[in-house]
């Protein structure tokens, strides 16, 4: 099918609090939003790089260049593109797994949408709902931590992660567990603020029998991360190591991690992310779907994403109102600890237009 064109969306969207992490604080989340428009209909994906590399090398304005200059003009040059083929399309171009991955969602939604064929079924989804966990950032102080917590708690949800860094480890740890006790669902996610020579301070977390410890080491450290595994007991998981199926089988294989945090954009895109979910399953490797901050759309994506078998641990697939007063779709909205998977066609959500332009701050049409 012929690409028509290709819509780019900048919103901003204030978040509910300031969420820190160990390589900064925000208090909006902008991105990047891609409308495909084909003959047979329209699909939306969504960017999830943020507004500087600080997480990844990809960011919003990186993005947006590099879809408006290479990505979008190699589709719409294409006699044919469905969303199998995005990926072979833009192979020449390297990196950019963020804005390819937005592209690929946009016309996977495009082409399920006109076949009436929600994600979770073109995915493999098994069930349809889902066990949420959920993000909590690095706070001020430790009653202000445990009064976030217990109120997540009290909320449904299932599994708790802790952002930390060095200085807010082992402390707010203790205190989580001294307060909530042993049974709660419990991880934490260092993005990669830790060296090898931290081992003896992350091996004080194997007490306190958490789930995982999620990327301690930076992105590239690999052996890295298969050494730290040989010093403390807490499960390894990795985030921003595993870009592609590939690297999921390069880590497991190099026992460089336990347990997988899946990311659709982070690999490319959803139909990648299922690959990685298989590579993970063939070799016994857990895996749950991570967060990026996501609109409603990519929320619905993640949530369909998240009831494939190989999802055995809750996700970071927390509901709209975590992040958002307003979403920019219909909310996501926690019943006992879970989220319903969307069975519309796509998405099964779409963009509420007068919320949309609300948040919008620029728009550009790519096509003819
Ligand atoms: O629930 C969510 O959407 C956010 C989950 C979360 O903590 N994401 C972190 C991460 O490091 O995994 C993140 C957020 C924003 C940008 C990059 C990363």
């Amino acid at each position: 099918m012929k690409l028509s064109g290709v819509e780019l969306r900048r919103v901003r969207m204030p978040l509910v609090a300031p969420f820190r992490t160990s390589f900064g604080t925000q208090s909006e989340r902008e991105l990047l939003l891609v409308r495909a428009v084909t003959p047979a209909g329209e699909g939306w994906g969504e960017c999830v790089a943020m507004e500087a590399p600080l997480y990844s090398s990809e960011y919003n304005d990186a993005a947006e260049h590099v879809l408006r200059n290479h990505l979008i003009p190699a589709l719409l040059a294409a006699e044919d593109v469905t969303a199998h083929k995005v990926t072979p399309l833009l192979a020449k171009f390297k990196g950019q797994r963020m804005a390819k991955g937005a592209l690929e969602m946009a016309v996977l939604d495009a082409e399920l949408r006109a076949h009436d064929r929600s994600f979770a079924a073109e995915l493999g989804s098994t069930r349809d709902s889902v066990a949420c966990g959920v993000s909590v950032g690095i706070m001020d102080s430790i009653p202000h931590l445990l009064d976030v917590v217990g109120g997540y708690l009290d909320e449904g949800y299932v599994r708790i992660k802790l952002k930390i860094e060095p200085g807010w480890d082992v402390e707010p740890v203790r205190r989580v567990r001294e307060r909530f006790g042993d049974d709660v669902l419990l991880q934490v996610d260092a993005n990669t603020a830790y060296t090898l020579d931290d081992a003896p301070l992350l091996a004080r977390l194997d007490p306190f029998g958490l789930l995982l410890i999620e990327q301690p080491l930076e992105e590239e450290d690999v052996l890295g991360h298969a050494e730290l595994a040989k010093r403390i007991r807490t499960p390894i998981c990795l985030d921003e190591s595993i870009v592609s199926a590939k690297a999921a089988a390069d880590a497991i294989k190099l026992g460089a991690c336990q347990i997988v945090n899946i990311k659709p954009g982070r690999v490319g895109g959803y139909l990648e992310a299922r690959r990685v979910h298989d590579v993970c399953a063939a070799h016994g490797v857990a895996v749950w779907c991570g967060g990026m901050i996501e609109t409603g759309l990519g929320r619905a994506a993640n949530v369909a994403l998240a009831s494939l078998p190989g999802f055995t641990l809750p996700g970071d697939t927390s509901a709209s109102g975590r992040f958002y007063r307003t979403d920019i779709t219909e909310p996501f909205v926690l019943n006992a600890g879970h989220l319903p998977v969307p069975a519309g066609p796509g998405l099964g959500v779409t963009p509420i237009p007068g919320l949309l332009d609300e948040v919008t701050t620029e728009k550009a049409w790519i096509g003819s």
